[in-house]
Protein backbone atom coordinates (compact mmCIF):
# COMPACT_ATOMS: atom_id res chain seq x y z
CA UNK A 1 0.00 0.00 0.00
CA UNK A 2 2.75 2.73 1.21
CA UNK A 3 6.46 1.68 -0.25
CA UNK A 4 9.35 4.11 0.96
CA UNK A 5 12.31 3.36 -1.11
CA UNK A 6 15.65 5.04 -0.04
CA UNK A 7 13.94 8.01 1.46
CA UNK A 8 16.24 11.10 2.31
CA UNK A 9 15.29 14.36 4.03
CA UNK A 10 16.99 17.35 4.46
CA UNK A 11 16.19 20.62 5.74
CA UNK A 12 17.78 23.94 5.88
CA UNK A 13 19.82 24.34 9.70
CA UNK A 14 20.83 27.73 11.45
CA UNK A 15 24.35 26.31 9.92
CA UNK A 16 23.33 25.03 6.62
CA UNK A 17 21.36 21.98 5.64
CA UNK A 18 20.72 19.13 7.95
CA UNK A 19 20.52 16.50 6.52
CA UNK A 20 16.93 14.70 8.97
CA UNK A 21 16.42 11.24 7.29
CA UNK A 22 18.67 8.93 5.50
CA UNK A 23 18.26 5.59 3.67
CA UNK A 24 14.92 5.25 5.05
CA UNK A 25 12.93 1.90 3.42
CA UNK A 26 9.62 0.34 4.82
CA UNK A 27 6.56 -0.76 3.37
CA UNK A 28 2.83 -0.58 4.89
CA UNK A 29 0.57 -3.30 3.55
CA UNK A 30 -3.07 -2.44 3.21
CA UNK A 31 -4.84 -2.50 6.98
CA UNK A 32 -1.95 -2.76 8.65
CA UNK A 33 -1.27 -0.61 11.49
CA UNK A 34 2.39 0.69 11.72
CA UNK A 35 3.52 3.05 14.34
CA UNK A 36 6.88 5.32 14.42
CA UNK A 37 8.86 5.06 17.61
CA UNK A 38 11.68 7.45 17.84
CA UNK A 39 13.85 10.09 20.14
CA UNK A 40 12.58 13.32 19.97
CA UNK A 41 13.84 15.28 16.96
CA UNK A 42 14.41 12.18 15.48
CA UNK A 43 12.10 12.67 12.50
CA UNK A 44 8.79 11.14 12.85
CA UNK A 45 6.88 14.17 12.28
CA UNK A 46 9.14 14.82 8.99
CA UNK A 47 8.65 10.76 7.93
CA UNK A 48 4.50 11.34 8.05
CA UNK A 49 4.61 14.87 6.57
CA UNK A 50 6.22 13.11 3.57
CA UNK A 51 4.58 9.75 3.63
CA UNK A 52 1.29 12.21 3.17
CA UNK A 53 2.97 14.21 0.34
CA UNK A 54 2.40 17.41 2.98
CA UNK A 55 6.46 17.73 2.19
CA UNK A 56 8.79 16.80 -0.21
CA UNK A 57 11.50 14.33 0.14
CA UNK A 58 15.32 15.10 -0.38
CA UNK A 59 16.11 12.02 -2.35
CA UNK A 60 14.31 8.17 -2.88
CA UNK A 61 10.76 7.18 -3.60
CA UNK A 62 7.75 7.22 -2.08
CA UNK A 63 4.15 5.12 -3.65
CA UNK A 64 0.80 4.67 -2.25
CA UNK A 65 -1.15 1.88 -4.01
CA UNK A 66 2.04 2.25 -7.17
CA UNK A 67 1.21 5.66 -7.97
CA UNK A 68 4.43 8.28 -7.02
CA UNK A 69 3.73 10.28 -4.06
CA UNK A 70 4.04 14.01 -5.59
CA UNK A 71 1.63 15.91 -3.26
CA UNK A 72 -1.70 14.60 -0.94
CA UNK A 73 -2.66 11.59 -2.43
CA UNK A 74 -6.06 10.89 -2.75
CA UNK A 75 -7.78 8.95 0.45
CA UNK A 76 -4.47 10.20 2.42
CA UNK A 77 -5.63 11.95 5.43
CA UNK A 78 -3.54 12.84 8.59
CA UNK A 79 -4.65 13.60 12.15
CA UNK A 80 -2.31 16.22 14.13
CA UNK A 81 -2.10 16.28 18.15
CA UNK A 82 -3.49 19.97 17.85
CA UNK A 83 -7.09 18.99 17.66
CA UNK A 84 -7.70 22.71 19.15
CA UNK A 85 -6.18 24.29 16.11
CA UNK A 86 -7.83 21.66 13.45
CA UNK A 87 -11.42 22.76 14.23
CA UNK A 88 -13.28 25.47 13.46
CA UNK A 89 -14.50 26.85 16.45
CA UNK A 90 -17.28 28.50 14.49
CA UNK A 91 -18.50 25.30 13.21
CA UNK A 92 -20.99 23.02 14.82
CA UNK A 93 -19.49 19.62 15.40
CA UNK A 94 -21.26 18.20 12.48
CA UNK A 95 -20.34 20.59 10.51
CA UNK A 96 -16.51 19.93 11.05
CA UNK A 97 -16.92 16.44 10.72
CA UNK A 98 -18.57 17.25 6.94
CA UNK A 99 -15.34 19.41 6.15
CA UNK A 100 -13.40 17.36 4.00
CA UNK A 101 -16.82 15.73 1.90
CA UNK A 102 -18.67 18.79 0.92
CA UNK A 103 -18.85 18.27 -2.31
CA UNK A 104 -20.86 15.45 -1.85
CA UNK A 105 -24.78 15.57 -2.24
CA UNK A 106 -26.49 16.20 1.27
CA UNK A 107 -28.04 12.99 1.97
CA UNK A 108 -24.64 11.13 1.19
CA UNK A 109 -22.77 13.88 3.48
CA UNK A 110 -25.32 13.44 6.45
CA UNK A 111 -25.28 9.41 5.86
CA UNK A 112 -21.27 9.85 6.39
CA UNK A 113 -21.14 12.28 9.14
CA UNK A 114 -23.91 9.98 10.91
CA UNK A 115 -21.50 7.05 10.61
CA UNK A 116 -18.30 8.46 11.94
CA UNK A 117 -20.03 10.02 14.72
CA UNK A 118 -21.53 6.67 15.68
CA UNK A 119 -17.83 5.24 15.29
CA UNK A 120 -16.28 7.62 17.62
CA UNK A 121 -19.52 8.25 20.36
CA UNK A 122 -20.09 11.37 19.64
CA UNK A 123 -24.04 11.37 17.75
CA UNK A 124 -25.44 12.55 21.00
CA UNK A 125 -23.05 15.41 20.79
CA UNK A 126 -23.81 16.86 16.64
CA UNK A 127 -25.14 20.15 17.15
CA UNK A 128 -22.62 21.79 19.89
CA UNK A 129 -19.14 23.64 19.47
CA UNK A 130 -16.08 21.83 19.71
CA UNK A 131 -15.17 24.41 22.50
CA UNK A 132 -17.69 23.21 24.34
CA UNK A 133 -16.48 19.73 24.48
CA UNK A 134 -13.30 18.17 26.36
CA UNK A 135 -10.05 17.53 24.87
CA UNK A 136 -10.80 13.96 24.31
CA UNK A 137 -14.12 14.84 22.71
CA UNK A 138 -12.43 17.72 20.42
CA UNK A 139 -9.68 15.03 19.39
CA UNK A 140 -12.72 12.45 18.58
CA UNK A 141 -14.04 15.09 16.18
CA UNK A 142 -11.09 15.65 14.52
CA UNK A 143 -10.60 11.79 13.90
CA UNK A 144 -14.31 11.58 12.85
CA UNK A 145 -13.86 14.10 10.27
CA UNK A 146 -10.62 12.20 8.73
CA UNK A 147 -13.15 8.57 8.83
CA UNK A 148 -16.22 10.54 6.86
CA UNK A 149 -13.56 11.07 4.16
CA UNK A 150 -13.40 7.48 4.13
CA UNK A 151 -9.36 7.12 3.96
CA UNK A 152 -7.87 4.83 2.61
CA UNK A 153 -4.89 5.65 4.58
CA UNK A 154 -4.74 7.34 8.08
CA UNK A 155 -1.50 9.00 9.00
CA UNK A 156 -1.70 10.02 13.13
CA UNK A 157 0.62 12.35 14.63
CA UNK A 158 1.01 11.76 17.99
CA UNK A 159 -2.98 12.02 18.24
CA UNK A 160 -3.38 11.30 21.92
CA UNK A 161 -0.24 13.22 23.15
CA UNK A 162 -2.06 16.00 24.70
CA UNK A 163 -5.18 13.76 26.55
CA UNK A 164 -4.51 12.13 30.06
CA UNK A 165 -3.80 8.53 30.88
CA UNK A 166 -7.81 8.04 30.78
CA UNK A 167 -9.01 9.55 27.86
CA UNK A 168 -6.05 8.16 25.82
CA UNK A 169 -6.86 4.60 27.04
CA UNK A 170 -10.20 5.29 26.20
CA UNK A 171 -9.44 6.58 22.82
CA UNK A 172 -6.75 3.49 21.68
CA UNK A 173 -9.80 1.44 22.12
CA UNK A 174 -12.05 3.66 19.90
CA UNK A 175 -9.45 3.42 17.55
CA UNK A 176 -8.52 0.05 17.37
CA UNK A 177 -12.22 -0.63 17.24
CA UNK A 178 -12.60 1.57 14.00
CA UNK A 179 -9.41 0.26 12.32
CA UNK A 180 -11.32 -3.58 12.90
CA UNK A 181 -14.36 -2.11 11.22
CA UNK A 182 -13.50 0.05 8.54
CA UNK A 183 -10.01 -2.19 7.69
CA UNK A 184 -8.37 1.44 7.23
CA UNK A 185 -4.42 1.49 7.18
CA UNK A 186 -2.95 3.21 9.74
CA UNK A 187 0.37 4.92 10.19
CA UNK A 188 0.61 6.23 13.98
CA UNK A 189 3.26 8.31 15.34
CA UNK A 190 4.06 8.42 19.06
CA UNK A 191 6.72 8.95 21.54
CA UNK A 192 4.74 6.77 24.15
CA UNK A 193 5.85 2.87 23.77
CA UNK A 194 3.46 1.54 25.31
CA UNK A 195 1.17 3.12 22.85
CA UNK A 196 3.05 1.50 20.17
CA UNK A 197 2.94 -1.73 21.36
CA UNK A 198 -0.43 -2.13 22.46
CA UNK A 199 -1.68 -0.97 19.21
CA UNK A 200 0.27 -1.59 16.44
CA UNK A 201 0.82 -4.96 13.86
CA UNK A 202 4.14 -3.76 13.56
CA UNK A 203 6.12 -0.80 14.64
CA UNK A 204 9.47 0.84 13.14
CA UNK A 205 11.73 2.62 15.36
CA UNK A 206 13.85 5.69 13.66
CA UNK A 207 17.35 6.05 15.21
CA UNK A 208 20.64 7.65 14.63
CA UNK A 209 21.46 10.92 12.51
CA UNK A 210 20.38 11.10 9.97
CA UNK A 211 17.71 8.70 11.11
CA UNK A 212 16.93 5.20 9.46
CA UNK A 213 14.80 2.80 10.99
CA UNK A 214 17.13 0.99 13.67
CA UNK A 215 14.48 -1.77 14.60
CA UNK A 216 11.19 -3.20 12.43
CA UNK A 217 9.12 -5.86 14.68
CA UNK A 218 6.05 -7.30 14.37
CA UNK A 219 3.57 -7.51 17.38
CA UNK A 220 1.61 -10.73 17.31
CA UNK A 221 -0.53 -9.94 20.00
CA UNK A 222 -4.33 -11.27 19.77
CA UNK A 223 -6.70 -9.15 18.69
CA UNK A 224 -9.17 -7.61 19.89
CA UNK A 225 -6.79 -6.61 23.13
CA UNK A 226 -7.10 -4.98 26.50
CA UNK A 227 -5.80 -2.36 27.66
CA UNK A 228 -5.68 -4.53 31.53
CA UNK A 229 -5.23 -8.32 29.78
CA UNK A 230 -3.06 -7.67 27.21
CA UNK A 231 -0.82 -5.18 29.04
CA UNK A 232 0.07 -8.17 31.49
CA UNK A 233 0.84 -10.74 28.75
CA UNK A 234 4.63 -11.83 29.15
CA UNK A 235 5.07 -11.21 25.20
CA UNK A 236 3.69 -7.55 25.54
CA UNK A 237 6.28 -7.04 28.11
CA UNK A 238 9.18 -8.64 26.25
CA UNK A 239 7.66 -6.55 22.83
CA UNK A 240 7.95 -3.42 25.63
CA UNK A 241 11.25 -4.32 26.56
CA UNK A 242 12.47 -4.73 23.19
CA UNK A 243 11.71 -1.52 22.04
CA UNK A 244 12.48 0.49 24.61
CA UNK A 245 16.20 -1.04 24.50
CA UNK A 246 16.05 0.07 21.31
CA UNK A 247 15.11 3.80 22.38
CA UNK A 248 18.74 3.60 24.36
CA UNK A 249 17.01 2.55 27.72
CA UNK A 250 18.67 1.05 30.05
CA UNK A 251 16.81 -1.65 32.58
CA UNK A 252 16.06 0.70 35.76
CA UNK A 253 16.45 4.40 33.83
CA UNK A 254 13.01 6.04 33.78
CA UNK A 255 11.12 6.68 30.54
CA UNK A 256 11.88 10.33 28.90
CA UNK A 257 9.91 11.12 25.88
N1 LIG B 1 10.58 23.15 8.83
C1 LIG B 1 11.74 22.75 9.33
N2 LIG B 1 12.88 23.38 8.98
C2 LIG B 1 14.08 23.00 9.46
N3 LIG B 1 14.23 21.96 10.33
C3 LIG B 1 13.14 21.32 10.72
C4 LIG B 1 11.83 21.67 10.25
N4 LIG B 1 10.93 20.83 10.82
C5 LIG B 1 11.62 19.99 11.61
N5 LIG B 1 12.95 20.27 11.56
C6 LIG B 1 14.03 19.56 12.25
O1 LIG B 1 13.97 18.21 11.83
C7 LIG B 1 14.28 17.33 12.91
C8 LIG B 1 13.17 16.31 13.04
O2 LIG B 1 11.98 16.97 13.47
P1 LIG B 1 10.61 16.18 13.65
O3 LIG B 1 9.58 17.15 14.11
O4 LIG B 1 10.33 15.39 12.42
O5 LIG B 1 11.03 15.17 14.82
P2 LIG B 1 10.08 14.28 15.75
O6 LIG B 1 10.76 12.96 15.88
O7 LIG B 1 8.68 14.29 15.25
O8 LIG B 1 10.19 15.07 17.12
P3 LIG B 1 9.16 15.16 18.36
O9 LIG B 1 9.03 13.78 18.93
O10 LIG B 1 9.88 16.07 19.33
O11 LIG B 1 7.88 15.72 17.86
C9 LIG B 1 14.49 18.22 14.13
O12 LIG B 1 15.87 18.39 14.31
C10 LIG B 1 13.82 19.52 13.76
O13 LIG B 1 14.50 20.59 14.38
Amino acid sequence: MISCDDLSVTLPGANGPVNILSGVRFTVDKGEFVSVLGTSGSGKTTLLRVLGGLQSATGGRITCDGVDVSGPPDGVVTVFQDYAHSLLPWRTVRRNVALGIEKLDKSERDARVDEALAMVGLSERDGEYPWRLSGGMQQRVQIARALAMRPRVLLMDEPFGALDAMTKASLQDQLQQVAELTGTTIVFVTHDVEEAVYLSDRLVVLSGSPANIGLSLDVPLPRPRDQIATKERADYLELRHEVYSALGHKVGERARG
